[in-house]
């Protein structure tokens, strides 16, 4: 399945929650307009189960499924793709393992030159971020909207902005360059079909 070349990605929030209440969660997003979906889960109870679920769910809307960090979790659960940051391996052995079709995403964080080295190893995107503090990930590191500005003049894939993004401070990284939004809190801490249908109107101004 392809990635698309913009729109609202939806990351799982997955602690404190059934698997049932996850992908419930998860159709309701894509329901009001998520066009892609990442499997994040930082303390994972039955990942194969769940993952093979979200691809099933995922797949019926005709939306792409990622796996965070775990490239052979992505390949047995039948996943488009996987996302890998910088502690989560190489992504030349991705691209071996996955195949050229995959969808392979990068956190570049806020550096350019990670991006340009992701790009020409084949990555389908860069993601940069964090740009607003986040509850999901209180440590990340900050990321320039400048950063932004020079990807969206320098890179040729799609550019994927991540961390503390609400429909109310989406639009300044669309200006800036950013082509999809990442959002966990965003989506999840609030009523998921709504609050996706309210990134969407960002994307349907444009
Ligand atoms: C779309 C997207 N962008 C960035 C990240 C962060 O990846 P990473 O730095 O490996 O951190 P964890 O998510 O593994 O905590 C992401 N997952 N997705
Ligand atoms: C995984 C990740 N990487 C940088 S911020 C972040 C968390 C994003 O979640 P939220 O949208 O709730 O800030
Ligand atoms: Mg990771």
């Amino acid at each position: 399945m392809k990635f698309p070349a913009r729109g609202l990605y939806a990351i799982t929030q997955t602690d404190h929650k059934a698997p049932d209440m996850v992908i419930a969660e998860v159709e309701a997003a894509i329901r009001g307009g998520a066009a892609v979906v990442q499997y994040r889960d930082k303390n994972p109870v039955d990942a194969l189960t769940l993952a093979r679920e979200l691809v099933k769910v995922c797949h019926r809307h005709q939306v792409p499924l990622l796996v965070n960090d775990d490239l052979d979790l992505a390949i047995k659960a039948g996943a488009d793709g996987v996302h890998l940051g910088k502690d989560d391996g190489h992504i030349r052995e991705a691209r071996k393992k996955l195949g050229a079709a995959a969808i392979i995403g990068i956190s570049c964080y806020d550096s350019l030159d990670r991006a340009l080295e992701a790009q020409a190893h084949g990555a389908t995107y860069a993601a940069f971020g964090r740009f607003f503090p986040s509850g999901t990930k209180p440590l990340a590191a900050p990321a320039r909207l400048e950063t932004l500005r020079q990807a969206k003049q320098t890179l040729s894939i799609p550019i994927v902005a991540i961390g503390g993004i609400l429909p109310e401070n989406g639009a300044e990284l669309l200006a800036a360059g950013a082509d999809l939004l990442a959002v966990i809190g965003g989506i999840f801490d609030r009523e998921p079909e709504a609050s996706a249908r309210a990134y969407q109107r960002l994307f349907d101004r444009r």
